[in-house]
Formats: C-alpha cells, sequence, structure tokens
C-alpha cells in the first residue's frame, strides 16, 4: 500500500466538505478530497436544488390555478417533463459533478475518487493508497435514507428521494412513508402535478419537530388540496405485485403506483473506521464546538446530529476551518433556523414551546393567525398561515419561533435574528412594521 503525506484528508464532499476543501486548499494546506460519489452531496442532485425546482415549477401550478378566484380564467396542463428536464440539465448537469470535481482541483486540492476509511490516527486509506495527514482528517460523510423495518418493504422496487428526484413523469397515485421535511415537500409537489397522494406517519402528527398548531395548519392545506394524511398508524407490511404498491395497515390497505420512503435518514458512519481511532459512535458522531471528535479528528454536516441541513453543513464547515487553521471560533450558533419548504412555507428557529418548557424556561407565547393579518386579507387565495412565538419571560427575550405562510420562510429571518442576538423582546415590540408586509404580523403576535 502506497503512502501519501498531505496536510488533510476531507472524507466525503457533501456541501460543507466541498467548501472546507476550498477554504484550507486557498490558505496554503496541501488537502487529499475523498469522495466515492458525488462530489457536492445529496444537496445538490438528490436533495435541496433538485426538491425546490420542483416545489417552484409544483407552485407555479397552484398559483395560477388561484387565478380563478382572484382576476380571471387560467388553464393549466401540467407538464412534470419540463421540471424534469430543468433538474436534469440546469441542475444536476445529468448527474454529472465535472464542474463541482474542476472546482475542487481549480483550488489546487487533490480530488481521489473511492470510499474512504480511517485506518488509525490521521490516516485514511482509499483503494490500495493510505494517506497520512499532518493536521488531521475532517468527516463529512453525510446521510442516505433510512429504511424502516416494515414486513416486506426491502423486497419492492419503493422510491427514496434519488428515485423521487431523478423521475421523468408524475406517476398517477403515490404513498408517502413518513410526514417530516422530505415526506411533505415531496407530497405536495408531486400532488400538485396531479398525483394522487397519502401520507402515512406513524407519529401523531406530521411536521413533528415544529409546532402542533403548525402540523395542524399543513395537514389541512394537505387535506384541502386532496392529499390524504394518516397520522397515528402503524405499517404492517407492504407488498409490490408488479405494477401496484399494497400497504397495510392494521385493517386497512392503501394502494398506489409508486411508494416513497422518506422515514428518516442513516448516518453514513457504520463503514468510516472508526473502530480504528477508538471512537464509538452513537446515532450520531459526538463533537465539541470546534466540530472536534478527537484530537486530530473532525466530522461536519448531518454525521453530527446539530441539524441536518446544508446551512447547518456550511455553518460547522467554517468552524472546522478555523479550528484546523488555528483562528478563533466565537461561540457555537445553536438558534437553528430551518425552513420546509410546502406552501404555505413553514420556517422555524429555535425551540418550540415544549422544548422550551422541558429545559423549565418560564414561557410566554405569542401567535397569530396570518389569514386574518392586513396582507393575509389582502392576499386571498393561498393566504393560510401563523406566527407563533416563543418568549422566555424571565430574560425578556424570544427563544423560538414558527412562522408559517407564503413567505414563512423570509419572514421567519427577523425573528431568527431575534433569537441568534437575543433582541429584546421591548425592543421588538418598540419597532416599527412595514405596512402591509406578512412580517408585519410579528408585531401582533407580540
Ligand atoms: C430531498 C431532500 C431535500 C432537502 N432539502 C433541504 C433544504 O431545502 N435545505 C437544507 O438546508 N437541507 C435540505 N436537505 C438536507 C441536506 O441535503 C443535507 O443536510 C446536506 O446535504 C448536508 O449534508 P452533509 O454535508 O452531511 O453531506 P451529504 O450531502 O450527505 O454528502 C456526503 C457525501 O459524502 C460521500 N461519502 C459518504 N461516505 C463516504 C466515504 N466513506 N468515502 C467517500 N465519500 C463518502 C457521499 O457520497 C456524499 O457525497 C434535504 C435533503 C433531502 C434528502
Ligand atoms: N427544507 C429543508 O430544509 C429540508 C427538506 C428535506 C429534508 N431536510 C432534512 O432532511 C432530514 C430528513 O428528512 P426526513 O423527512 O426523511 O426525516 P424526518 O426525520 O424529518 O421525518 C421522518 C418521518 O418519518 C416518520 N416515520 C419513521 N418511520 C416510519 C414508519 N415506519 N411509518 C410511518 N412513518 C414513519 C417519522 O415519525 C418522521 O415523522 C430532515 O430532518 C431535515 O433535517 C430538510
Amino acid at each position: 500500500m502506497a503512502e501519501v503525506s498531505c496536510d488533510v484528508v476531507v472524507v466525503g464532499l457533501g456541501p460543507g466538505g466541498e467548501a472546507l476543501v476550498a477554504r484550507l486548499a486557498a490558505a496554503g494546506l496541501d488537502v487529499v478530497a475523498v469522495e466515492k460519489e458525488l462530489v457536492g452531496g445529496e444537496c445538490p442532485y438528490w436533495g435541496c436544488i433538485p426538491s425546490k425546482m420542483l416545489i417552484r415549477a409544483a407552485n407555479a401550478l397552484a398559483e395560477t390555478r388561484r387565478v380563478d378566484r382572484l382576476a380571471g380564467k387560467a388553464t393549466v396542463t401540467p407538464d412534470f417533463g419540463l421540471v424534469a428536464r430543468r433538474i436534469r440539465e440546469e441542475a444536476t448537469d445529468d448527474w454529472d459533478d465535472t464542474v463541482a470535481a474542476d472546482r475542487i482541483t481549480d483550488a489546487g486540492a487533490r480530488l481521489v475518487r473511492g470510499h474512504g476509511r480511517l485506518d488509525g490516527d490521521r490516516r485514511v486509506v482509499v483503494g490500495d493508497d493510505v494517506f497520512v495527514a499532518s493536521a488531521g482528517v475532517v468527516l463529512n460523510t453525510g446521510t442516505a435514507a433510512a429504511v424502516p423495518p416494515v414486513h416486506g418493504l426491502a423486497d419492492t422496487p419503493f422510491w427514496t428521494n434519488r428515485e423521487a428526484l431523478e423521475a421523468e413523469a408524475a406517476p398517477a397515485s403515490m404513498i408517502v412513508i413518513g410526514g417530516g421535511s422530505i415526506g411533505v415537500e415531496l407530497a405536495q409537489a408531486f400532488a400538485r402535478f396531479g398525483t394522487e397522494v397519502t401520507v402515512l406517519e406513524v407519529g401523531p402528527r406530521i411536521l413533528a419537530v415544529e409546532e402542533p398548531e403548525t402540523s395542524e395548519l399543513i395537514a389541512g392545506v394537505f387535506e384541502a388540496e386532496g392529499i390524504g394524511v394518516h397520522a397515528g398508524i402503524t405499517i404492517d407490511a407492504v407488498a409490490h405485485d408488479g405494477e401496484v404498491f399494497h400497504v397495510t395497515c392494521g385493517q386497512v390497505t392503501f394502494e398506489a403506483e409508486r411508494l416513497l420512503v422518506a422515514a428518516g435518514r442513516k448516518p453514513r458512519i457504520d463503514d468510516v473506521g472508526l473502530d480504528t481511532v477508538g471512537v464509538e459512535p452513537g446515532r450520531h458522531l459526538t463533537v465539541d464546538d470546534s466540530m472536534q471528535v478527537t484530537p486530530g479528528l473532525w466530522a461536519i454536516g448531518d454525521i453530527v446530529g446539530r441539524g441536518a441541513f446544508t446551512h447547518v453543513s456550511m455553518y460547522q464547515s467554517e468552524r472546522a476551518a478555523r479550528s484546523i487553521l488555528g483562528e478563533p471560533l466565537g461561540e457555537y450558533d445553536t438558534s437553528l433556523p430551518r425552513v420546509t419548504f410546502t406552501d404555505p412555507e413553514v420556517g422555524g428557529v429555535g425551540l418550540t414551546e415544549q422544548q422550551a418548557r422541558d429545559r423549565g424556561i418560564s414561557v410566554r407565547i405569542g401567535s397569530t393567525d396570518l389569514a386574518a393579518s392586513s396582507r393575509g386579507f389582502v392576499h386571498g387565495p393561498g393566504n393560510e398561515g401563523l406566527i407563533k412565538i416563543v418568549i422566555d419571560e424571565d430574560a425578556g427575550v424570544v427563544v423560538g419561533a414558527n412562522c408559517v405562510g407564503t413567505t414563512g420562510g423570509e419572514t421567519v429571518s427577523a425573528l431568527a435574528f431575534a433569537v441568534r442576538a437575543q433582541i429584546p423582546v421591548e425592543t421588538l415590540r418598540n419597532t416599527i412594521y412595514a405596512y402591509p408586509t406578512f412580517w408585519r404580523a410579528i408585531e401582533s403576535a407580540l
């Protein structure tokens, strides 16, 4: 086995790993970047970007259908082929990462294709080579779709996010297992293209990481759009008869042309040689605020379990870079802004009411119905929404919020800054909110 020296090895090039390689190479380090699939990871090829492109198209259909109630007559004939082509040609280069790979080598780093595995302290094996990194190794190996242990499921040709976002046509019908972010985003997008969609969620409600009021509102919107939402159900068995999926839940069997499994993600940390450095992972890897697992080993992105989002991976990438380069870090931002891109969008930041109560915080809630706001009234069709603000009464600051609405993902940004910067509630109340914006409803909630 050939030994190759370098300063840093980055194993897995998700969004954070890709950025880290460029950052460290620009700082003059000799960086080896290891990737076994596509440079950039899940987000650009099977995650954020193609799903948001699909959602953009689906929302255009939905908005056009609202013309009848606002401005005249519009006939909409969905053509999934258009968005499939956009995803293939504009978003993913037909799932070809040449451009991203060139960015790595143009930055002065070495790109090594293959499966990277730790082989003791600061050593990574890829194929016949062992890379010896003087400064250390960064893991950014991400997650894969988790397949729940449902009887029969593994033997069927189910879809994960990958097949769904590579699809050339919208199926006539689709069952979605899981009502988390992936499940609800794709359920609504396909439904708007004409797919008859049923969401099956084992938990008591969809979008369970957000406020119960948010889950209820989105479930109501889904039902109004004809999407079946079944929460609190147990899937006993799945079968495929060559044409149709049969999903059995007690006495009821749901049938559909396609089955999308969106039941959570599994960190890819089983096969990266953690045992060779004495690290026993739990569900995720435990890191300190500099993203270090042990001296000389860093981890960033979904595998760390501090939020499975591209913006988190990128944030942690910069922290790992500073740690490796000996630059000051600052405190870790725990505010965790997030957006689920349903229509209405679900913006979230910080703690939910229940999470705040569980931490013993003296909670006060402010909330408002967005449809009843001036802007919501003007907006009319598609104005469903709410703002719910969780306040730490003793500290006089906002500790969390949900902003659901047509611009919920943007509206939440104001409250994201409030949480991050601990802006006093009194200052937020003594602020002018432009009329008639959706974010002016923050004042009503307060
Ligand atoms: C359908 C969908 C929609 C999403 N939408 C959003 C969104 O709108 N906004 C948002 O913020 N997040 C979204 N996410 C989540 C987002 O995609 C991830 O949080 C993001 O990709 C960050 O992941 P990561 O950096 O941990 O690595 P990943 O993107 O998972 O990439 C890890 C890389 O490591 C490689 N790898 C793994 N093991 C090895 C190994 N041993 N050797 C070499 N290479 C290896 C993999 O091939 C992969 O390329 C979405 C996810 C999905 C699935
Ligand atoms: N807009 C965004 O930022 C965005 C979009 C998509 C995904 N993501 C990220 O990707 C992560 C993974 O998304 P996800 O939706 O796969 O996971 P998730 O953990 O958010 O949701 C999975 C859901 O599946 C349910 N489930 C699990 N097993 C089941 C079973 N056997 N039957 C029925 N339901 C079952 C769970 O109860 C849960 O509600 C998200 O948590 C998020 O961090 C982000």
